[in-house]
């Protein structure tokens, strides 16, 4: 994985740039993500801990938006189960080369691994083959609010019983004081990482127009809309979460 430090927006930028999963934010990712997501390492290791108790034989574990493949890579260290394979979906050609170049190294390395298709495309126009576990570890925040419910029905219709989506975003939350406390502890979690009052301000006026978390309560009511029947919410770290839905 590249080691290089997240800079991208360390300069003063005379306008700011829509953010973008371009070759610039590839370079950075590994160290973007963690620095910017509170407790991003703990929920990937155990997105695969919680994949291993969903993984039915013979199926296929889906990580959609897969970046650089870090749920593959959790998946692969701790999935046994028989007859699996990941199928990682991602449409930034910048970050399917990269993620293809990593997996490849450790194929080459390791026997006995889960085999891992890393598919250039959108997860709006794939179709589904029947899934044990489909992860989106940070991704829904990303499809435009009105393609949310639609995808997530298409996912619950693809889960096999016993099956799991597990699925990692970003929060708002509806009352104000709570939102704003949240945000402003965030903002201390990016300054403790080393992250400038302008790195920060930056940063959140890029990803303003391109991503849009929802609610916790937004969140359950979608996924049981779109006909999952139980909503468990397992991690919560400031404003970040991860929610196990059933189907
Ligand atoms: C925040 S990153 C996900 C991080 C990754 N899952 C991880 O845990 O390291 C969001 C990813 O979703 C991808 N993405 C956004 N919209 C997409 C779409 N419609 N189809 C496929 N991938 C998409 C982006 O290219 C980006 O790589
Ligand atoms: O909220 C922020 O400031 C973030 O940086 C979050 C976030 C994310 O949740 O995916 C946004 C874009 C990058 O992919 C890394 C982190």
């Amino acid at each position: 994985m590249s080691k290089e430090p997240d800079r991208l927006f360390a300069q003063p930028l005379p306008q700011v740039p829509d953010f973008a999963f371009n070759e610039d934010v590839v370079r950075v990712f590994p160290d973007m993500i963690k620095r910017s997501v509170p407790g991003y390492p703990t929920i990937v290791e155990n997105l695969g801990v919680l994949a291993a108790q969903f993984a039915q034989p013979n199926s296929v574990l889906y990580d959609l938006g897969s970046s650089l493949g870090a749920v593959t890579q959790a998946l692969r260290r701790h999935v046994r189960t028989d007859g699996c394979h990941v199928i990682a979906v991602d449409n930034s050609t910048a970050m399917v080369e990269r993620c293809r170049e990593y997996l490849n190294g450790q194929d080459s390395m390791f026997q006995e691994l889960l085999p891992v298709q890393v598919i250039e495309g959108d997860i709006l126009a794939l179709q589904f083959q029947p899934a044990s576990v489909v992860a989106l570890n940070f991704t829904l925040q990303f499809i435009a609010p009105d393609q949310r419910l639609a995808l997530l029905g298409r996912i619950r219709q693809a889960l096999l019983p016993g099956g799991a989506l597990i699925l990692s975003e970003k929060l708002r939350f509806n009352d104000l004081e709570e939102h704003a406390l949240l945000t402003d502890l965030h903002i201390a979690f990016k300054r403790a990482n080393g992250y400038s009052e302008l790195e920060i301000a930056q940063k959140r006026s890029a990803i303003e127009n391109v991503m849009k978390p929802d609610s916790l309560e937004e969140h359950r009511e979608r996924l049981l809309a779109a006909g999952f029947s139980k909503v468990v919410p397992w991690f919560q770290c400031l404003n970040f979460a991860s929610l196990i839905a059933l189907p």
